[in-house]
């Protein structure tokens, strides 16, 4: 492991960007009672920086200064919001490599797919951007020959958002895009692991022109305590939140009391089905990006392989040897394919699956141990049966479980034997099979014979407990607006 220390702003060409305190009402701010938090590089173990923390008084402040920042900025017309959003983007795109930089350092992403996710964080700033000037209404034919009914399109209101440590840039600008672009305030707690991205995201805020007080970034380790904050907090009107199914149960109680509009990305366990008519070249390649992306920590990466008997061993072994070519390391280092996980608790979950499977008599392929600190071996194993934990749980890491089937409609059933219903994929060619089961996996996105199915275009979001509500496309601004019907008496 590389021990020399993450000295960051030595790696950045504008070290300004390099952030932190909070960002609160269009102030950089200490805690008030001055505290940090540390945050770690994940492939060195090393302290880069140590960020103020921030408690619900704070919070309440940015709050406040979002609600009155607001009246103007939802005053302005679409354009004039589209305007100032293509300046964020613009910059965020001139700063790509540094912005790209602070996100390896904080997450340890490899810095070309810590930079991929950056032109994938700002396209939804340009998007919705470019929404803003389309947020139509409707007239509708009077129900008396004196009545004229229009529907109008206006903000929702202050949004407090809540978002996870694995696309530290991404996952934030897929909320305050659409919420930025329909008028909104924005207050963004990012995850205690990786707040520098969204640090650097609000000196470019500022840079681009977002009014003073509109766009806050609070930066805590009381995670808690924030999402208390904006449950209660009477000024917020919508939580969004990405991140584990089991913390947007907790959000959602809590936001009950006051009937809060929530918008949830939550947990995945996605099949990736390897039918016995798939081109396995293609099917591997697919397979390679969904499962091992972001190191395998993603709400989309396939989670259970499934392959049908006739071609079980020939996929095995192709997958076997396309993951022994990937290249594990820090992510500042060239050719590097593969990070560090986010934390100890992250590599023990991957050990405990492979542990499972070899317990229930499953074989590992390749990999299947621990390197130094929070490395992992790419591993594939198979022999994996519907009992073991592989099956029901999301591993979030670099493990790629092969189960074998038989039949289209007993694989169909497996596939949809989940909580979750977010992301699945499946590889085919016979075109009645294609349409068999894209209709019949229950799932908000079905990836055919493609692996990889993010993109600020189309709407992003799961069915049953894998969330509530779409990010991205012409769908994903509509949960920040509340319609408002009109009837004229004439
Ligand atoms: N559907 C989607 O698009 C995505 C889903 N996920 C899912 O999230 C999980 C992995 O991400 P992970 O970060 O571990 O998820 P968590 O749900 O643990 O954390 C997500 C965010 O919620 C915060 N948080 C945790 N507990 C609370 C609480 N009680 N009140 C308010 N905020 C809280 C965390 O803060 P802190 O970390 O500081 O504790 C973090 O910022 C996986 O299950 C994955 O599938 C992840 C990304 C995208
Ligand atoms: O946080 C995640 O896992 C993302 O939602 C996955 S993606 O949008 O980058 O595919």
């Amino acid at each position: 492991m590389n021990k020399q220390p993450t000295d960051l702003r030595m790696l950045l060409k504008d070290p300004s960007l390099l952030q932190t305190r909070a960002y609160v009402a269009g102030e950089w701010i200490d805690a008030d009672d001055g505290t940090t938090f540390p945050v770690v590089n994940p492939a060195r173990g090393d302290i880069i920086a140590e960020v103020a923390d921030l408690s619900r008084a704070e919070v309440a402040r940015a709050i406040a200064a979002s609600a009155a920042a607001m009246k103007e900025w939802a005053a302005r017309t679409g354009k004039e919001r589209a305007q100032i959003m293509r300046k964020w983007f613009d910059l965020m795109m001139e700063n790509q490599d540094d912005l790209g930089r602070i996100l390896t350092a904080e997450m340890g992403k490899p810095l070309p797919e810590a930079k991929g996710e950056i032109a994938y964080g700002a396209s939804f700033i340009e998007w919705f951007g470019e929404e803003a000037k389309r947020i139509y209404g409707e007239t509708i034919p009077g129900h008396m020959r004196d009545k004229r009914l229009t529907v109008i399109k206006q903000p929702i209101g202050v949004v407090a958002s809540i978002t996870p440590w694995n696309f530290p840039n991404a996952m934030i600008t897929r909320k305050c895009g659409p919420a930025i672009a329909a008028g909104c305030g924005f207050v963004g707690r990012p995850a205690a692991e990786t707040p520098l991205s969204a640090l650097a995201l609000a000196v470019l805020a500022e840079r681009a022109g977002i009014p003073k007080g509109l766009f806050s970034i609070v930066t805590s380790s009381r995670s808690s305590d924030i999402g208390k904050e904006f449950c209660e907090n009477p000024l917020i009107r919508k939580l969004t939140f990405t991140g584990s199914t089991q913390v947007g149960r907790i959000l959602l109680r809590q936001a009950a009391d006051q009937v809060l509009k929530c918008s949830m990305e939550l947990g995945g366990n996605a099949p990736f089905i390897v039918f016995d008519d798939a081109d396995l070249d293609q099917a591997v390649e697919g397979a390679m990006a969904s499962k091992f992306r972001n190191n395998g920590q993603t709400c989309v990466c396939a989670n259970r392989i499934y392959v049908q008997a006739g071609v079980y061993d020939a996929f095995a072994a192709k997958l076997a040897a396309a993951v022994d070519k990937l290249r594990v390391g820090d992510g500042f280092a060239d050719g590097v394919t593969t990070g560090p996980l986010i934390t100890e608790k992250a590599v023990e979950k991957v050990e405990e699956h492979i542990q499972d499977v070899l317990a229930g008599g499953g074989k590992v392929v390749t990999g299947g141990k621990r390197k130094d600190g929070l490395f992992f071996e790419p591993t594939v194993v198979t022999g994996v049966t519907d009992d073991m934990l592989v099956a029901t749980e999301e591993t979030f890491g670099p493990l790629a479980p092969l189960f074998r089937f038989e039949t289209e409609e007993e694989v169909i059933e497996k596939a949809n034997a989940t909580i979750f219903g977010l992301a699945s994929y499946f590889y085919a060619r016979d075109i009645g099979r294609i349409t068999r089961v894209q209709e019949g996996l229950e799932y908000g996105i079905v990836g055919v014979n493609t692996g990889i199915i993010s993109t600020e275009v189309a709407p992003f979001g799961g069915v049953k407990q894998s969330g509530l509500g779409r990010e991205g496309s012409h769908y994903g601004i509509e949960d920040y607006l509340e319609l408002k019907y009109i009837c004229l008496s004439i």
